[in-house]
């Protein structure tokens, strides 16, 4: 049995309902995306993760098990909004969250050592919150949410406010902590980071779950609608291909839109029929082109 399990989760607030019958699985060693316009329901799923809110039906198990205070040891939450208080040091609010998780202060604080290292800050132990950047209060928010060492992780815009060196640093240690066994729900609006981090997703908008599954098989529902041409000189007629909907020039040669996948091929021809062609490639779409598509389209 999968560490995480969300089975038909229904949540209302007043007359709104804000989750509609919510179904996923996350397993042990695993990133999940859970991704959504603004108001799609990700954050209200969150909570109910956490334990912070009930749903109103439907169950969430964590390894066979509904929600009590046990779990705390096992559930680590990084919110989108900072939550650390700022006139308090770094280490005695760390230790503090840590213990009421269930560590013992020693443990928690060669832990928080550790973490204050590996992230290159050792010397903000005794800071204040306050005395930080946006964006380094947030790798100690980061750090407190993993200190216990949770089982099963949320991460909500984990990498916001961070600088692309900071990015790259959080992101191997997600890495490193789903390698380690940990089950990571990840919610952000960053598809390139869904991309590359999580193997299956929930796509939910209004409410419900749009499109769900391995981003491998979601990516080969989606018609390749795209083709890019490399050529330094210009190829006429491109845009007169049956099933080419658009052909731009750019610096490297086009980009075309199709409308049918037998147009690529033709595309290839016509651009080889007038001289060599350096490259040709048939893009699948982008986790953002879908969303945007799927979001759109469940709109309407
Ligand atoms: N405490 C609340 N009381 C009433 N309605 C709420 C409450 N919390 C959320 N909602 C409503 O439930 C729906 C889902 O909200 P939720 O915050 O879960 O969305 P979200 O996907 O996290 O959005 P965002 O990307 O903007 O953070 C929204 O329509 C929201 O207005």
């Amino acid at each position: 049995m999968n560490p995480l399990v969300i089975e038909k989760v229904f949540k209302q607030y007043g007359d709104k309902t804000a989750v509609n019958g919510l179904s996923f699985e996350v397993a042990q060693g695993e990133i999940y995306g859970l991704l959504g316009a603004n108001g799609a329901g990700k954050t209200t799923t969150m909570r109910m993760v956490l334990g912070l809110i009930l749903p109103d039906g439907g169950s969430i198990r964590y390894r066979g098990k509904t929600y009590s205070t046990e779990q705390l040891s096992m559930l680590g939450y990084l919110p989108e909004e900072r939550g650390m208080y700022p006139k308090i040091k770094v280490s005695e609010q760390i230790l503090y969250l840590a213990q009421l998780r269930g560590m013992s202060r020693r443990d928690a604080d060669a832990n928080l050592k550790r973490w204050l290292d590996r992230f290159q800050v050792p010397e903000y132990y005794n800071k204040k919150v306050e005395e930080l950047s946006k964006g380094n209060q947030q790798k100690i928010q980061f750090i407190a949410a993993v200190i216990h060492k949770p089982s099963i992780l949320i991460m909500d815009e984990a990498f916001s406010g961070l600088d692309p060196v900071n990015v790259e640093l959080l992101k191997s240690t997600v890495k490193e902590l789903r390698d380690d066994g940990a089950s990571i729900v990840f919610s952000t609006h960053r598809m390139e980071h869904v991309e590359e981090l999580c193997r299956n997703i929930t796509i939910m908008h209004k409410s419900n779950p749009v499109l769900q599954g391995p981003i491998r098989d979601i990516k080969n529902r989606f018609p390749k609608e795209k083709v890019v041409v490399g050529a330094e000189r210009d190829i006429p007629g491109l845009d007169r291909i049956p099933g080419v909907v658009s052909a731009t020039r750019t610096e490297r040669g086009y980009d075309l839109r199709i409308s049918r996948k037998e147009a690529a091929q033709e595309i290839l021809k016509h651009a080889m029929a007038q001289g060599p062609v350096e490259r040709f490639e048939l893009l699948e779409p982008t986790l953002n082109e879908i969303f945007i598509k799927t979001v759109g389209e469940s709109h309407e």
